[in-house]
Protein backbone atom coordinates (compact mmCIF):
# COMPACT_ATOMS: atom_id res chain seq x y z
CA UNK A 1 0.00 0.00 0.00
CA UNK A 2 1.19 3.54 -0.98
CA UNK A 3 0.02 6.76 0.47
CA UNK A 4 -0.50 9.89 -1.11
CA UNK A 5 -1.19 13.25 0.25
CA UNK A 6 -2.40 15.85 -1.97
CA UNK A 7 -2.69 18.99 -1.44
CA UNK A 8 -2.77 19.38 2.81
CA UNK A 9 -3.27 22.93 4.40
CA UNK A 10 -4.15 23.04 7.60
CA UNK A 11 -5.36 26.02 10.34
CA UNK A 12 -5.31 25.88 14.10
CA UNK A 13 -7.97 28.71 14.45
CA UNK A 14 -6.40 31.55 12.35
CA UNK A 15 -2.59 30.18 12.09
CA UNK A 16 -2.01 28.35 9.28
CA UNK A 17 -0.08 25.46 9.82
CA UNK A 18 0.97 23.11 6.81
CA UNK A 19 0.25 24.75 3.26
CA UNK A 20 0.10 22.26 0.54
CA UNK A 21 1.85 19.79 1.09
CA UNK A 22 2.00 17.08 -1.85
CA UNK A 23 4.02 13.67 -0.92
CA UNK A 24 4.08 10.54 -2.06
CA UNK A 25 5.35 7.59 -0.07
CA UNK A 26 5.57 3.95 -1.49
CA UNK A 27 5.77 0.63 0.02
CA UNK A 28 9.01 0.02 1.34
CA UNK A 29 10.64 3.48 1.62
CA UNK A 30 11.53 5.12 4.28
CA UNK A 31 10.13 8.70 4.32
CA UNK A 32 12.05 11.20 7.30
CA UNK A 33 10.46 14.48 7.44
CA UNK A 34 12.54 17.18 8.80
CA UNK A 35 12.06 21.28 9.56
CA UNK A 36 12.18 23.58 12.03
CA UNK A 37 10.58 23.28 15.44
CA UNK A 38 6.53 24.09 14.96
CA UNK A 39 6.73 23.49 11.02
CA UNK A 40 3.87 21.36 11.49
CA UNK A 41 5.99 18.02 11.59
CA UNK A 42 3.64 15.97 13.95
CA UNK A 43 0.14 17.08 12.57
CA UNK A 44 1.35 16.37 9.19
CA UNK A 45 2.12 12.59 10.46
CA UNK A 46 -1.20 12.33 12.38
CA UNK A 47 -3.36 13.53 9.34
CA UNK A 48 -1.27 10.54 7.91
CA UNK A 49 -2.56 8.29 10.81
CA UNK A 50 -5.97 9.60 10.38
CA UNK A 51 -6.04 10.61 14.23
CA UNK A 52 -6.95 14.32 12.96
CA UNK A 53 -7.78 15.25 9.68
CA UNK A 54 -6.41 18.28 7.90
CA UNK A 55 -8.79 21.51 6.85
CA UNK A 56 -7.93 20.60 3.23
CA UNK A 57 -6.56 18.00 1.04
CA UNK A 58 -6.65 14.29 1.27
CA UNK A 59 -4.52 11.41 2.63
CA UNK A 60 -5.08 9.02 -0.09
CA UNK A 61 -4.09 5.13 0.52
CA UNK A 62 -3.11 3.80 -2.84
CA UNK A 63 -4.15 -0.21 -3.05
CA UNK A 64 -4.78 -2.63 -0.18
CA UNK A 65 -2.72 -3.29 2.48
CA UNK A 66 -1.59 -6.91 3.17
CA UNK A 67 -4.36 -9.24 4.07
CA UNK A 68 -2.71 -10.30 7.30
CA UNK A 69 -2.41 -6.66 8.18
CA UNK A 70 -4.07 -6.10 11.89
CA UNK A 71 -3.54 -2.07 11.54
CA UNK A 72 -2.19 -0.94 8.75
CA UNK A 73 -1.35 2.99 9.98
CA UNK A 74 0.42 2.26 13.62
CA UNK A 75 2.49 4.89 15.48
CA UNK A 76 5.87 4.73 17.48
CA UNK A 77 6.30 7.27 19.97
CA UNK A 78 9.03 9.28 21.13
CA UNK A 79 8.23 8.25 24.79
CA UNK A 80 7.64 4.18 24.17
CA UNK A 81 3.75 4.22 25.69
CA UNK A 82 4.25 0.90 27.23
CA UNK A 83 2.25 -0.09 30.56
CA UNK A 84 4.74 -0.22 33.82
CA UNK A 85 2.64 -3.60 35.25
CA UNK A 86 2.98 -5.64 31.92
CA UNK A 87 5.96 -7.26 30.82
CA UNK A 88 7.52 -7.09 27.46
CA UNK A 89 5.21 -9.61 26.29
CA UNK A 90 2.17 -8.78 27.62
CA UNK A 91 2.85 -4.75 26.38
CA UNK A 92 3.09 -6.73 23.04
CA UNK A 93 0.38 -8.45 23.54
CA UNK A 94 -1.93 -6.22 24.28
CA UNK A 95 -1.51 -4.41 20.25
CA UNK A 96 -3.07 -8.07 19.60
CA UNK A 97 -6.09 -8.54 22.27
CA UNK A 98 -8.82 -6.45 20.06
CA UNK A 99 -8.36 -8.72 17.22
CA UNK A 100 -9.68 -12.47 16.90
CA UNK A 101 -6.67 -14.70 15.93
CA UNK A 102 -6.63 -18.47 15.17
CA UNK A 103 -5.38 -20.44 18.23
CA UNK A 104 -1.82 -20.68 18.91
CA UNK A 105 -1.17 -17.12 16.18
CA UNK A 106 -0.79 -14.82 18.82
CA UNK A 107 2.25 -16.96 20.57
CA UNK A 108 3.82 -17.14 16.81
CA UNK A 109 3.67 -13.48 16.54
CA UNK A 110 5.08 -12.38 19.68
CA UNK A 111 7.72 -14.77 19.55
CA UNK A 112 8.69 -13.90 15.48
CA UNK A 113 8.75 -10.30 16.67
CA UNK A 114 10.75 -10.35 19.98
CA UNK A 115 13.36 -12.74 17.63
CA UNK A 116 13.46 -9.71 14.93
CA UNK A 117 14.05 -7.05 18.56
CA UNK A 118 16.22 -9.11 20.26
CA UNK A 119 14.11 -9.62 23.16
CA UNK A 120 13.89 -13.12 23.13
CA UNK A 121 15.51 -13.54 26.52
CA UNK A 122 13.83 -10.58 28.27
CA UNK A 123 10.23 -11.55 27.48
CA UNK A 124 9.26 -11.95 31.17
CA UNK A 125 11.06 -8.55 31.99
CA UNK A 126 8.72 -5.46 33.41
CA UNK A 127 9.55 -2.27 31.80
CA UNK A 128 11.35 -0.79 34.82
CA UNK A 129 13.84 -3.50 34.65
CA UNK A 130 14.59 -2.43 30.97
CA UNK A 131 17.16 0.35 29.66
CA UNK A 132 15.48 3.49 27.35
CA UNK A 133 16.83 1.38 24.00
CA UNK A 134 15.02 -1.42 25.39
CA UNK A 135 11.72 -0.13 26.26
CA UNK A 136 12.11 1.31 22.55
CA UNK A 137 12.69 -2.39 21.29
CA UNK A 138 9.67 -3.45 22.84
CA UNK A 139 7.86 -0.41 21.35
CA UNK A 140 9.20 -1.72 18.19
CA UNK A 141 8.13 -5.03 18.21
CA UNK A 142 4.44 -3.97 19.18
CA UNK A 143 4.21 -1.63 16.70
CA UNK A 144 5.36 -4.76 13.82
CA UNK A 145 3.50 -7.32 15.98
CA UNK A 146 0.42 -5.76 13.74
CA UNK A 147 1.77 -6.19 11.03
CA UNK A 148 1.58 -2.68 9.49
CA UNK A 149 1.16 -1.38 6.45
CA UNK A 150 2.66 1.72 7.33
CA UNK A 151 4.86 2.85 10.37
CA UNK A 152 4.39 6.30 11.66
CA UNK A 153 7.47 7.30 13.66
CA UNK A 154 7.32 10.41 16.05
CA UNK A 155 10.57 11.27 16.79
CA UNK A 156 11.24 7.54 17.92
CA UNK A 157 14.67 7.97 19.14
CA UNK A 158 15.00 11.01 20.62
CA UNK A 159 14.53 10.41 24.23
CA UNK A 160 17.72 7.87 24.15
CA UNK A 161 21.45 9.01 24.34
CA UNK A 162 23.45 8.89 21.60
CA UNK A 163 25.22 5.27 21.41
CA UNK A 164 21.79 3.89 21.89
CA UNK A 165 20.41 6.15 19.21
CA UNK A 166 23.07 4.45 16.97
CA UNK A 167 22.15 0.71 18.06
CA UNK A 168 18.36 1.17 17.19
CA UNK A 169 19.36 2.83 13.84
CA UNK A 170 21.40 0.05 13.48
CA UNK A 171 18.35 -2.13 14.38
CA UNK A 172 16.06 0.10 12.48
CA UNK A 173 18.20 -1.23 9.31
CA UNK A 174 18.57 -4.45 9.69
CA UNK A 175 14.70 -5.10 10.13
CA UNK A 176 14.10 -3.08 7.06
CA UNK A 177 16.71 -5.36 4.88
CA UNK A 178 15.23 -8.58 6.11
CA UNK A 179 11.62 -7.07 5.65
CA UNK A 180 11.38 -4.01 4.07
CA UNK A 181 8.60 -1.89 5.78
CA UNK A 182 7.34 1.44 5.08
CA UNK A 183 7.44 4.16 7.31
CA UNK A 184 7.21 7.98 7.98
CA UNK A 185 10.24 9.02 10.08
CA UNK A 186 9.79 12.42 12.13
CA UNK A 187 12.73 13.69 13.36
CA UNK A 188 15.00 16.60 14.76
CA UNK A 189 18.01 14.31 14.09
CA UNK A 190 19.79 14.98 10.28
CA UNK A 191 22.57 12.15 11.04
CA UNK A 192 19.19 10.03 12.01
CA UNK A 193 17.36 11.11 8.39
CA UNK A 194 20.49 10.80 6.43
CA UNK A 195 20.80 6.84 7.94
CA UNK A 196 17.25 6.07 7.51
CA UNK A 197 15.34 8.02 5.05
CA UNK A 198 15.09 6.63 1.11
CA UNK A 199 13.50 10.67 0.57
CA UNK A 200 14.04 13.43 2.81
CA UNK A 201 11.02 15.72 3.03
CA UNK A 202 12.29 19.17 4.13
CA UNK A 203 9.40 21.46 5.46
CA UNK A 204 9.50 25.18 6.02
CA UNK A 205 9.05 27.45 8.96
CA UNK A 206 5.25 27.96 9.45
CA UNK A 207 3.17 27.37 7.88
CA UNK A 208 5.18 24.29 6.92
CA UNK A 209 5.22 23.61 3.25
CA UNK A 210 7.94 21.15 1.42
CA UNK A 211 11.07 23.43 0.67
CA UNK A 212 12.74 20.05 -0.63
CA UNK A 213 12.09 16.49 -1.62
CA UNK A 214 16.45 14.71 -1.02
CA UNK A 215 16.40 11.52 -2.46
CA UNK A 216 19.37 9.44 -0.95
CA UNK A 217 20.40 6.22 -3.15
CA UNK A 218 22.41 4.59 -1.10
CA UNK A 219 21.20 1.37 0.46
CA UNK A 220 20.61 1.57 3.84
CA UNK A 221 22.98 -1.14 4.64
CA UNK A 222 25.80 0.84 3.36
CA UNK A 223 25.11 3.76 5.32
CA UNK A 224 27.93 3.88 8.02
CA UNK A 225 28.01 6.76 10.28
CA UNK A 226 31.25 8.43 9.08
CA UNK A 227 30.37 8.46 5.04
CA UNK A 228 31.69 11.55 3.72
CA UNK A 229 28.97 11.28 1.20
CA UNK A 230 26.17 11.03 4.04
CA UNK A 231 27.95 13.91 6.25
CA UNK A 232 27.80 15.91 2.72
CA UNK A 233 23.96 15.76 2.36
CA UNK A 234 23.76 15.95 6.25
CA UNK A 235 25.54 19.39 5.78
CA UNK A 236 23.20 20.51 2.80
CA UNK A 237 20.22 19.77 4.77
CA UNK A 238 21.68 21.95 7.87
CA UNK A 239 22.21 24.87 5.39
CA UNK A 240 18.99 24.76 4.16
CA UNK A 241 17.49 24.68 7.86
CA UNK A 242 19.74 27.02 9.59
CA UNK A 243 18.13 30.32 9.33
CA UNK A 244 14.47 28.81 9.63
CA UNK A 245 15.82 26.52 12.57
CA UNK A 246 17.25 30.29 14.52
CA UNK A 247 14.17 32.49 13.60
CA UNK A 248 11.62 29.28 15.02
CA UNK A 249 14.42 29.00 17.95
CA UNK A 250 13.88 33.33 18.51
CA UNK A 251 9.95 32.57 18.59
CA UNK A 252 10.15 30.32 21.06
CA UNK A 253 12.22 32.67 23.28
CA UNK A 254 10.02 35.16 22.46
CA UNK A 255 7.45 33.66 23.30
N1 LIG B 1 -4.13 20.74 18.69
C1 LIG B 1 -3.55 21.93 18.41
N2 LIG B 1 -4.21 23.10 18.59
C2 LIG B 1 -3.64 24.28 18.28
N3 LIG B 1 -2.39 24.42 17.78
C3 LIG B 1 -1.69 23.28 17.59
C4 LIG B 1 -2.22 21.99 17.89
N4 LIG B 1 -1.27 21.05 17.59
C5 LIG B 1 -0.21 21.73 17.12
N5 LIG B 1 -0.46 23.06 17.13
C6 LIG B 1 0.46 24.11 16.65
O1 LIG B 1 0.77 23.79 15.31
C7 LIG B 1 2.13 24.06 15.03
C8 LIG B 1 2.81 22.82 14.51
O2 LIG B 1 2.94 21.89 15.59
P1 LIG B 1 3.66 20.47 15.41
O3 LIG B 1 3.74 19.87 16.76
O4 LIG B 1 3.01 19.71 14.33
O5 LIG B 1 5.08 20.94 14.91
P2 LIG B 1 6.45 20.11 14.87
O6 LIG B 1 7.15 20.52 13.63
O7 LIG B 1 6.17 18.66 15.07
O8 LIG B 1 7.18 20.72 16.13
P3 LIG B 1 8.41 20.14 17.00
O9 LIG B 1 9.53 19.95 16.03
O10 LIG B 1 8.72 21.24 17.97
O11 LIG B 1 7.96 18.88 17.63
C9 LIG B 1 2.74 24.60 16.32
O12 LIG B 1 2.73 25.99 16.27
C10 LIG B 1 1.80 24.10 17.39
O13 LIG B 1 1.77 24.96 18.48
Amino acid sequence: MDLSLRHISHRYDDVEVLHDINLDIQQGEIVCIIGPSGCGKSTLLRFIGGLERPSTGDVIQVGDAPRDSLNPLTYIFQDFALLPWRTVEGNISLALEDHALPAGEKEKIIADVVERTKLTEFRKALPKQLSGGMKQRVAIARALSVRPAVLLMDEPLSALDSQTRELLMDDLIDLWSKDPYTACYVTHNLAEAVRLGHKIVVLSRRPGKIREIVSIDIPLADRTRLSPELEKIQRQLWEMMREEALAADMELVDA
